[in-house]
């Protein structure tokens, strides 16, 4: 029997925002049911490749694959199953966290949710104070229980906690793993060696654009470790590309 097709299939993908080349040839998989995490310094092409994989932007050459589906132009039916949480949280600064969430979840027709959600993430003690006025990250929490209604097939989640406190981090990883524990294929992007460590099942450092190494955290971090692997790649990386400019 032959193995199953990963929900997330990146293959030889190539891009450029003018002369600067962003993706070269980055090819990586994320499986059924596991926590990917994908490290790598500024500018090295994670948010670029997690947008392509959110159907947000299209690659020059290569292909993605999400749930068996090109992400450009995929429909709704496909997106419903893609649960994504930007950056910068992308989030409407007038609402109530509560009304927010309350909407998306009608959307999916899964209001049910929203309780636990918004238990586990603390959303509760400030469900009623509108978006603007929350601190960063009580803002990171309402977009991780954003991207997580309707119980997505694939998440994408784009360093979900940069500047929480040591509590609140805890609670998105639990979710994060609980997430993972349904079946879900989770894919992280972070800088946190500590987030990789606790969480991947497999980990991908891309360093200029490409893949420099892939596996579990063992296989990656070797005898060495994952900081220290990850060093010297990142730093090999950025002398080879200074050497060719
Ligand atoms: N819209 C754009 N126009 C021009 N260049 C861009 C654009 N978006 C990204 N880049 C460039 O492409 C490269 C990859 O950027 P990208 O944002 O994907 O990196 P990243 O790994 O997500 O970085 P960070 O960790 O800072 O979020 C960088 O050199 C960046 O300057």
């Amino acid at each position: 029997m032959s193995a199953p097709v990963p929900p997330v299939v990146v293959d030889g993908v190539t891009h450029r925002y003018g002369s600067k080349l962003a993706l070269h040839e980055m090819t990586w998989h994320a499986p059924e049911g596991a926590i990917t995490c994908v490290l790598g310094p500024n500018g090295a092409g994670k948010t670029s490749i997690m947008e392509m994989a959110e159907g947000l932007r299209r690659p020059d050459s290569g292909t993605i694959r999400v749930l068996g589906t090109d992400p450009w132009g995929a429909d709704a039916a496909h997106r419903r199953r893609v649960g994504v949480m930007l950056q910068d949280g992308g989030l409407p600064g007038s609402v109530k966290p509560l009304r927010l969430l309350e909407h998306v979840a009608r959307l999916y027709d899964s209001i049910d949710e929203i309780p636990s959600l918004v238990g586990e993430l603390g959303i509760d003690e400030f469900r009623h104070t509108s978006i603007r006025r929350l601190s960063g990250g009580q803002r990171q929490r309402v977009a991780l229980a954003a991207a997580l209604v309707g119980r997505p097939d694939v998440v994408f989640l784009d360093e979900p906690s940069a500047g929480l406190d040591p509590h609140a981090r805890l609670d998105v990883w639990d979710l994060v793993r609980s997430t993972r524990d349904r079946g879900c294929c989770v894919v992280v992007t972070t800088h946190s060696f500590e987030e990789a460590d606790r969480l991947a099942d497999r980990v991908i450092i891309v360093a200029a654009g490409s893949v420099a190494k892939e596996g579990t955290v063992a296989e990656v971090g070797g005898t060495g470790g994952l900081e220290d692997t990850y060093f010297s790649l990142t730093r090999a990386a950025k002398t080879t590309k200074k050497t060719k400019q």
